[in-house]
């Protein structure tokens, strides 16, 4: 039976026709939002999204759901905490958008100095202003803060040098192929920012980041860009400091954002004129919708051929692995029943295991992690077995 794949999101035609190439079975429904997918997703086998949420009825009601890629980076519109309870792997294409976000923070970031919106909208007003629109400070020799240095903060990064910015970064990661400043204290960073631009993912530790405290570390007068997730900052206290800083923000995610594609949208930021808001088209460029879709058939391509998972974000960082027991062998029928016997009669658990074969098939040899250490005597019945070539115990 063909592998049923779900598109419930916008992806290009070429790479819709090079999956169904792969004889699988493809649905593209570019319309569905979060609350068609508990049942549309019921009986597929590899569900593929962007922005569009799977919640965790979607994935309890699945029955054969396997792989759910996140056509972009992202992830957290997956519920990913019940797909760990049901083994379905979860992937990404991380990096295929970083460009085409890097240009729109750019662009924002110039937006913001030359008031372009605004000049736009009042020339379409029958409004001439050259007098209030000939402010800007312009951008060499500015600082600018990047909170995110990943495959998006690289890609400003490197723009924004080449516009002579200063240019800093903080991450909790050791920020590297990028020349940048690292700081590691925000109350440090931020007073020195006349430009701060967010690269974050939404998570427990980044929900609410810019809050009051944030705020108050920057300068009057700084622009703020945000094209990450609208959860790391917290918009009321936002909006207050627009009011008390002037501060100037240009978002490409904000609160209440739609789910569809088109239609009406409500936000206190609306009419704000310190705020610009564009429509989550960060990603939205061809070239990078282009390379997430190929990316995407790459990692089902690499799945349906080798069960391999590219880009797997939610295997365990750690496991209760302790010890790690190493066993060569011959290649033979029942060799690692008997070993995986000896353990399972010491009632450990293990964590991981894997077993690679040397060239020529004669020779193999399997890696295990293991919650609890074996003991002398199990190691002597594994070594025992004349078909086991060595083996080694370690406290990993
Ligand atoms: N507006 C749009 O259309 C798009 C928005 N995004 C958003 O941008 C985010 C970043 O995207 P990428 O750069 O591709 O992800 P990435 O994973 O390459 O980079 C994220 C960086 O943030 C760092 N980080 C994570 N938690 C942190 C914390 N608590 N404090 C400091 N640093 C932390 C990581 O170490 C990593 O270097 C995505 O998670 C997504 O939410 C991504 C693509 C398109
Ligand atoms: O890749 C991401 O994280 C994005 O936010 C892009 O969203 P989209 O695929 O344009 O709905």
């Amino acid at each position: 039976m063909k592998l049923k794949v779900l598109i419930a999101d916008k992806f290009p035609e070429k790479y819709i026709q090079e999956l169904k190439d792969l004889d699988l079975e493809v649905i593209y429904e570019p319309k569905l939002g979060e609350n068609d997918l508990p049942k549309a997703a019921e009986d597929v086998d590899i569900l593929v999204v962007r922005s569009t949420v799977v919640n965790e009825e979607t994935i309890n009601n699945s029955k054969k759901l396997n792989l759910i890629i996140r056509a972009g980076s992202g992830v957290n519109n997956i519920a990913i905490s019940a797909a760990n309870k049901k083994g379905i792997y979860v992937a990404n294409c991380p990096g295929m958008n970083a460009v085409a976000v890097a240009e729109l923070t750019i662009g924002l970031m110039i937006a913001l100095d030359r008031f372009i919106p605004d000049n736009v909208a009042d020339f379409r007003n029958g409004i001439w202003n050259k007098d209030k629109y000939s402010k800007g400070k312009g951008l060499k020799g500015k600082t600018l803060g990047i909170i995110g240095v990943g495959n998006i903060g690289k890609e400003v990064a490197k723009r924004a040098l080449a516009f002579e910015m200063n240019v800093y970064g903080k991450d909790i990661s050791r920020i590297e192929g990028v020349q940048i400043k690292d700081f590691s204290e925000m109350d440090q960073l931020l007073p020195l920012c006349d430009i701060v631009t967010i690269h974050l993912p939404a998570t427990p530790q980044t929900k609410g980041l810019f809050n009051k405290q944030m705020f108050s570390y920057m300068k009057n007068g700084a622009y703020l860009i945000n094209t990450s997730r609208h959860d790391i900052i917290v918009e009321e206290d936002l909006l207050e400091a627009i009011k008390e800083k002037n501060l100037r923000v240009a978002l490409d995610v904000f609160k209440g954002e739609p789910e569809g594609k088109s239609g009406e949208v409500k936000s206190p930021l609306q009419n704000n004129p310190n705020i610009y808001v564009t429509h989550h088209i960060g990603a939205s460029t061809e070239q990078a919708q282009d390379a997430v879709a190929e990316e995407t058939v790459r990692i089902i391509k690499h799945y349906v051929h080798s069960g391999v998972i590219d880009h797997w974000v939610n295997r365990a960082k750690v496991t209760d692995a302790k010890y790690q027991l190493v066993v060569k062998h011959y290649d033979k029928p029942g060799v690692l029943a008997s070993v995986l016997d000896v353990i399972r009669q010491g009632n450990i658990n293990i964590e991981e295991i894997e077993n690679i074969i040397f060239e020529g098939g004669i020779a193999a040899c399997c890696t295990m992690k293991l919650k609890l250490p074996a003991t002398a005597e199990m190691l002597k019945q594994i070594s025992e077995n004349p078909n086991v070539i060595s083996v080694s115990h370690v406290e990993i």
